[in-house]
């Protein structure tokens, strides 16, 4: 048999695909689906491999690897989560990017496992000196006895010996798992090229490294910095005066996630410079501070922002959330504080202003009320059940510096120690342009249980302190005057409400005149009883918010019906009382409601009560929903120079009535003008020079005071109006620096 023909070989094969082609075709593609998903299945287990690769050098970070991780893989053993990871030392010389982000080497506080009250705190001292004068001072603070049992003997170290990767990166490792870290730097300014420039460039580079956590410091205690400068040959901020404890002070706000604990301090070093003493007051604010973190008070409450380097710009929250009515004082407003708690306080002498009879005595804004959840919203602390505090814009802006009310400019008030309260927050009116977003309660009489004046007083303090400390944090706040804002000196009893419808109001005044704190007190000239009985306070106002009964009906909305005529006694009364106190009246302009044409009624209301002064002020336009209601816009809100024009038809209005009335005082910038009683308060000094005497001898007021003897306003005039608040001179104190929104300095246009 001839052997087969191998080229009939490839008819056969052709013979084979055309019979089973089919089954060839599909078992090629099963081939290779199973080779891909091999292939696949291969891939995704090498990603899950959990260990670290061998040889990883000591100062990089180990991959973050989740608990998921570990669940998902195969091979899972459970871990104990609860031991903690060693931590790694950051070694010296430049920095290896890995590409891996770098975690957080100390838990943060609280931590669950440890108590509060067994913390103990180190505080380490890190100073920079070129001249020796710096390392003194840190010297100094060394050896000073520790303010706490858990507080534990600070520890010193020079800048320039140390890596700062050790300190900056991430706080040490500490002695024991209750320790924990408190950094104290102490910082002098130079303008030429020394160490300290490589220590900014430190903490500039940690916070810009895209491997290391936003805020790898939050892991201490606290951290507070004080500075030394000279101010002969750096008179002020703009110049450089303190500039590198500024710059240090900042990073480290970003650097620890805001933990600054006490505001920056900056002491002048030259001949008669203040340095010791702010020093001093710092190294006491900063102990003050210490003790509340071991006593378990922390620092503060945790205010939004706080310590955020940026700049927040919250210069314009009038009426608004404001810093201390955030977070903190949200979380509480389902829970009354230790003030609040006063619901089972009886009035002692429970005192019937009403006029009709009340079945049962209730609280004006009980905790669970929807008042008392919106006033504490708008960052109100109610004080009892009727009372409430609120932190002032001016009071914030002065403690930073950059500005303060016009009644410091007018009447020496220091807007940072000046309380702002009222003992009632209900009121008689609602007024279109009231602040309150017409949540507070109104009434024609007192109808509720009334409080205890002392602890209304206690209260009040207590809020207005803790609202205070929330500040210490904030960029910008001067710790010579966040130290004298801890001890007020003025209360505006004037927040909302009516502060003389409460019936113990003059047991509350003489509370506040035994502490030495000015009185302010603005009443709405609704209650002409209650006024005629009030004691003396240091400035007695009445909000007169039009010039006839038609415009005040349309403007403050009166709930009595003879309001025309209450408001009327109530111009006779402060005419009796212009001979006792500094009488004022308030008015507050709001286009198309109290300005046009209405010159010549104010006049005439002038000559009947011949207050004092006579503030004019603009609105300010806070988009509430009663204002919206009573068609309230920013249209509404006037010029300064329509203020200006209306001033001075006023003045001339009050001469053609034989009235002497100048202008003493402006502060543009809250668009207000004071006219004052040229007789009274316009003086000739020793240089023969007449000058306006605007401002007020607090000292000699509570001098008068406490005499027991009969006085008057004349006896307790101040100094000389300062030259810069004079009518032409803007009123702004050019101590303070204006900033815009931004916290960016403002150029006067
Ligand atoms: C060359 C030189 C530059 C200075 N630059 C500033 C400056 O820009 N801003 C400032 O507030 N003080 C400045 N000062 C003042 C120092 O900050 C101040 O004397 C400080 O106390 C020095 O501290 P030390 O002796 O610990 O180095 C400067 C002093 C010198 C000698
Ligand atoms: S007087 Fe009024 S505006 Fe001025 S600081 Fe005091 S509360 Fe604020």
């Amino acid at each position: 048999m001839a052997p087969p023909n191998v080229l009939s070989l490839p008819e056969e094969l052709l013979l084979i695909w055309h019979s089973h082609r089919l089954e060839l075709l599909l078992s090629a593609g099963v081939l290779v689906a199973c080779v891909r998903l091999a292939i696949h299945w291969r891939q995704t287990r090498r990603k899950a491999v959990l260990t670290p690769p061998l040889g990883t050098p000591m100062d990089e970070k180990v991959p973050i690897v989740t608990k998921n991780d570990l669940l998902e893989a195969d091979h899972y053993t459970p871990v104990d989560f609860t031991t903690p990871i060693p931590r790694t030392v950051a070694k010296p010389g430049p920095k290896r990017v890995t590409g891996v982000r770098k975690t957080r080497a100390t838990p943060r506080l609280p931590r669950e496992d440890v108590n509060v009250s067994d913390i103990t705190i180190q505080p380490l001292i890190f100073y920079f000196s070129l001249g020796g004068t710096t390392k003194g001072y840190a010297e100094q603070l060394l050896h000073l006895p520790s303010p706490h049992p858990s507080i534990l003997p600070p520890i010193l170290h020079d800048l320039t010996e140390l890596d700062y990767d050790d300190f900056f990166i991430s706080p040490p490792l500490p002695p024991t798992p209750n320790t924990l870290y408190f950094y104290t730097l102490l910082i002098p300014s130079y303008d030429i090229s020394t160490d300290l420039d490589n220590f900014l460039d430190h903490l500039k580079e940690t916070h810009h490294d895209f491997r290391i956590d936003t805020a790898p410091l939050s892991g201490l205690a606290g951290y507070a910095v004080f500075g030394f400068g000279d101010r002969e040959g750096w008179p002020d901020e703009k110049e450089g005066f303190g500039k590198d404890a500024v710059a240090v002070d900042r990073w480290m706000a970003r650097l620890t996630g805001g933990k600054r604990a006490f505001p920056l301090g900056v002491g002048d070093v030259s001949g008669d410079g203040d340095g010791e003493e702010r020093l001093g007051e710092w190294r006491e604010g900063v102990s003050g501070i210490l003790k509340d973190l071991v006593e378990g008070r922390g620092l503060g409450e945790g205010v939004a922002g706080s310590g955020e380097a940026l700049e927040s710009g919250d210069e314009d929250d009038e009426g608004g959330e404001d810093i201390a009515g955030s977070a903190a004082t949200r979380a509480k407003a389902g829970s009354r504080s230790r003030t609040g708690d006063l619901e089972d306080i009886k009035p002692s002498v429970p005192v019937d202003f009403t006029t009709t009879a009340v079945a049962k005595i209730k609280e004006m804004v009980p905790v669970n009320s929807p008042t008392y959840t919106s006033l504490t919203k708008q960052g109100y602390t109610i004080v009892g059940s009727h009372s409430g505090v609120k932190l002032c814009r001016w009071t914030k802006s002065a403690l930073r510096g950059r500005g303060s009310c016009y009644k410091f400019s007018f009447y020496g008030i220091a807007s940072h120690r000046c309380m702002e309260a009222t003992p009632s927050l209900s009121c008689s009116n609602k007024c279109v342009f009231c602040w309150r977003h017409g949540t507070n309660p109104v009434s024609t009489t007192w109808r509720w249980k009334v409080d205890d004046p002392r602890e209304i007083f206690d209260g009040m303090k207590e809020g207005h302190y803790r609202k205070i400390k929330m500040l210490r944090g904030v960029p910008g706040v001067r710790a010579e005057r966040f130290r004298e804002g801890m001890e007020v000196r003025h209360c505006a009893l004037s927040l909302v409400g009516e502060p003389i419808f409460y019936p113990r109001i003059n047991e509350l005044l003489a509370m506040l005149h035994a502490e030495r704190i000015s009185t302010f007190l603005v009443c709405n000239a609704q209650h002409p009883d209650h006024l005629a009985a009030l004691n003396h306070v240091t400035q007695l106002y009445v909000s007169i918010d039009a010039s006839n009964a038609e415009s005040l009906k349309r403007i403050d909305r009166p709930l009595h019906r003879d309001y025309w005529e209450r408001f009327l006694r109530c111009m006779d009364i402060l005419r009796a009382k212009r001979f006792e106190q500094r009488t004022v009246f308030r008015l507050t302009l709001v286009k198309g409601f109290n300005i046009e044409e209405e010159v010549d009624g104010y006049a005439a209301l002038v000559e009947r009560a011949r207050p004092s002064f006579v503030e004019v002020k603009g609105v300010t336009y806070c988009g509430t929903a009663t204002g919206k209601g009573a068609g309230l816009s920013m249209g509404n809100v006037p010029f300064y120079e329509e203020i200006t024009e209306f001033v001075l038809g006023l003045e001339k209005a009050l001469l053609r009535r034989g009235l002497d009335y100048g202008i003493g005082a402006e502060h543009k910038h809250s668009c207000c003008v004071l006219l004052a009683d040229r007789g009274r308060y316009f003086q000739a000094g020793e240089d023969g020079v007449g000058r306006w005497h605007t401002l007020i001898d607090y000292p000699a007021f509570f001098e008068c005071l406490e005499s027991g003897k009969p006085f008057g306003p004349e006896d307790y005039i101040g100094g000389p109006t300062p030259e810069w608040a004079a009518w032409g001179n803007g009123g702004f104190d050019p101590r303070d620096e204006r900033v815009d929104r931004k916290g960016r300095p403002k150029i006067e246009s």
